[in-house]
């Protein structure tokens, strides 16, 4: 039997009562779960990653939805636990949702939901920065600084590569590798080489158009490529971003094969998720190719990583951040409990989950939707007319 969890109650006669397994940014989300009459409680214990047990006792006898994170295993367990408790709304406070199990959600029927579109840009542009730290040394250089190594100014110290004129690979042309595409393209000048399984049109035209202003400014313009493989992406690309879902396609998508076609200078930016790439073969391959470098948001075995990776330095290693600016965080725990709440009420489910501004204007009360669910068509929910 797990241990009672410690938790903080705001408006404790509400109706509805709503549970969020981490304490979350801001105080919107709060407010607007209070407005509509839910009791809201947040688990404060100090424990990072909660166990399942440990929700299954947040759940409690009684509990209408709950906002879990990414962290978490929701599975038939939790999902039938929630049902049992009276609840049919869960969301994560995340976009990626390869910790739930959405057909277990299926069949207790609640409804989960998820929170893309606001962290579209902060994401990419930790994978901008992760490009740029890894292409010009950064960290190797800071690190350099401050133990006190630095003597002078010299021609070999350093010497990382120009992006300007290489070509930028992105594998996984979706909301957030698309925003990664642009800013490497419009900030740097990269040619562009994609690889998805759907064609990025307005990535495309957004290339095509932004090479005829180069050129009629006088400079060369930048040049765009659907690749029909990935392996031709590895091949082609000097910086290579990683932007698909997790799922049984993409595990292991970049592996001991695929990393021996990359070029031997080559960058590799992964702020998908860490099984997407095979760490133990990237260790191998890092220690292997001084010259090739990469960036790491996530890892395979988070929180850790695989044996050697700390030692690398063509190794830049961030802890799951690529998500974190105070606007997007706020707004990500904003729809998470959107998400709840319009399954509570029994909104309909926003039109489109790539437009979610409406929902984040602290100045303006959101529509009365859901929005983002991403099993609504297996449960039936309707759609709004908005
Ligand atoms: N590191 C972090 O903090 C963050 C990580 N993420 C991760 O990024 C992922 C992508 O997010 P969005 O761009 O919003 O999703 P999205 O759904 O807009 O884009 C994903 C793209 O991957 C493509 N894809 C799927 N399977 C593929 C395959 N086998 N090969 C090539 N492409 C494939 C899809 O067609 C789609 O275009 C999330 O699922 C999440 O796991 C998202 C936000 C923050
Ligand atoms: O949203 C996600 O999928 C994350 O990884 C954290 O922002």
């Amino acid at each position: 039997m797990a241990k009672p969890v410690s938790i903080e109650v705001w408006n404790p006669n509400g109706k509805y009562r709503v549970v969020s397994t981490k304490p979350m940014p801001g105080t919107r989300w709060i407010n607007l779960l209070i407005e509509q009459d839910c009791r809201v409680e947040i688990c404060t214990e100090k424990k990072t990653i909660l166990s399942v047990e440990d929700i299954i006792a947040l759940i409690g006898n009684k509990c209408d939805g709950v906002i879990g994170q990414l962290t978490e295993d929701w599975g038939e367990v939790l999902f039938s636990a929630l049902r049992r408790a009276g609840g049919t709304a869960f969301s994560n406070m995340a976009v990626g949702y390869n910790n739930v199990d959405v057909n277990a959600a299926n069949k207790y029927g609640v409804a989960v939901g998820n929170t893309p579109g606001v962290l579209t840009e902060t994401t990419a542009e930790l994978a901008a920065s992760l490009s740029l730290s890894a292409a010009r040394r950064i960290v190797e250089a800071d690190e350099f600084m401050r133990a006190g190594l630095y003597d002078g100014w010299l021609p070999n110290l350093f010497v990382g590569n120009l992006l300007k004129g290489q070509t930028v690979g992105v594998i996984g042309a979706g909301r957030i590798g698309s925003a990664y595409a642009r800013m490497m393209v419009e900030g740097f000048k990269m040619n562009l080489i994609y690889y998805d399984l759907y064609q990025a049109t307005r990535l495309e035209k957004f290339v095509t158009a932004y090479a005829e202003f180069l050129k009629a400014s006088g400079e060369k313009p930048v040049t765009w490529k659907r690749a029909s493989s990935m392996e031709e992406v590895l091949r082609e690309a000097d910086v290579i971003s990683l932007h698909p879902v997790l799922d049984k396609t993409t595990y292991h998508l970049v592996n001991k094969e695929r990393l021996a076609i990359m070029k031997k200078e080559a960058i590799l930016v992964n702020c998908s998720r860490g099984p997407v790439v095979d760490e133990v073969a990237l260790v191998e391959h890092l220690r292997e190719n001084p010259m090739f470098r990469v960036g790491l948001d996530v890892f395979e075995d988070e929180p850790f990583m695989k044996p050697g990776l700390a030692d690398m330095k063509n190794a830049i290693v961030v802890p799951h951040i690529a998500s974190a600016s105070k606007w997007t965080r706020e707004g990500m725990a904003t729809l998470a409990a959107l998400n709840v709440l319009g399954k509570i009420k029994g909104y309909p489910l926003w039109s489109d989950p790539n437009r979610v501004e409406p929902f984040l204007n602290p100045n303006v009360p959101p529509p009365a939707a859901s929005p983002s669910i991403v099993n609504s068509k297996a449960l039936g929910l309707p759609v709004s007319k908005l």
